[in-house]
């Protein structure tokens, strides 16, 4: 579970460009949700995210996950609860290794308990078997450079390599943003099942409104750095498309 306090984060305190990024936001997020973020240009969405990740220390306010309280812990120290994928398919990744050497590099990293990386061939076993989770036909590429592969692949991939290490938190912050519609489509597809499949608590900013309603236990709408809507499952139920995109009409 994931709880944050009266949260705030201003940047440029004092000065004339000061902006409150984060601006009150109390939200408690429990184990396995599928919580979906939308919300206009600079509401706080990415803040938001940066704050839970660690990568932003808030003005105030409190964060815990799973009762320990986290809010002046650097993102390192949060990295046993939390992953999280960025934007560009390329940032997770190296270009010039195999697929299975970055799985190797992931779980050396995180010191994946999900892989066994000692004995090469169960390790090689272990990564085929998740890499078919895909369901992209990569698993029988698993010696073919990073490098080689479409955006849309290597976004998949660097979705599964977050998430073997048991972490409970998978923060995606527009995944999709920088691939074609179909492997876009595909990407958020995998990240809807791997949510499922390893039992995550999952947070998408995303600008795609059409992801937005078609993805998520809970659907939240930020505006000037506050929740300004916030939809459980059963709210979502009712909702229909055009709901959606009237809230930024
Ligand atoms: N490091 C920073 N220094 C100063 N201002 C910042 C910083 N990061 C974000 N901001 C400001 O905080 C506000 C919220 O930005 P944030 O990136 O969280 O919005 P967002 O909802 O993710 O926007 P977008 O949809 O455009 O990605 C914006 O006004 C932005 O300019």
């Amino acid at each position: 579970m994931i709880q944050i306090t009266n949260l705030y984060k201003t940047f440029n305190r004092g000065k004339a460009n000061e902006v409150n990024a984060v601006n009150g936001v109390d939200l408690t997020i429990d184990s396995g949700e599928f919580v979906v973020i939308v919300g206009s240009n600079g509401s706080g969405k990415t803040t938001l995210l940066n704050l839970i990740s660690g990568s932003l220390t808030p003005s105030s306010g409190t964060i815990s996950i799973d009762d320990s309280d986290v809010t002046r812990l650097a993102d390192y120290q949060r990295s046993k609860w939390i992953a999280r994928v960025f934007q560009n398919p390329l940032s997770g990744t190296a270009s010039e290794l195999s697929i299975l050497d970055n799985f190797r590099l992931a779980a050396i990293r995180t010191r994946a308990k999900g892989l066994n990386i000692g004995v090469t061939d169960t390790f090689k076993r272990d990564v085929k078997e998740k890499v078919s989770l895909l369901g992209m036909n990569l698993e029988n590429k698993l010696e073919q450079p990073m490098g080689t592969l479409s955006g849309g692949q290597r976004q998949a991939l660097t979705l599964l390599m977050s998430v073997i290490d048991e972490c409970k938190i998978l923060l995606l912050d527009e995944p999709t943003a920088a691939l074609d519609p179909k492997s876009a489509d595909i990407v958020i597809k995998i990240a809807d099942k791997l949510t499922t499949e390893f039992k995550l608590t999952t947070i998408l900013i995303t600008h795609n409104l059409k992801d937005a309603y078609n993805y998520g236990t809970r659907l939240i709408q930020m505006g000037e750095g506050r929740i300004i809507k916030d939809i459980d499952t059963k709210q979502k139920k009712h909702l229909k498309q055009n709901d959606l995109f009237e809230w930024f009409g």
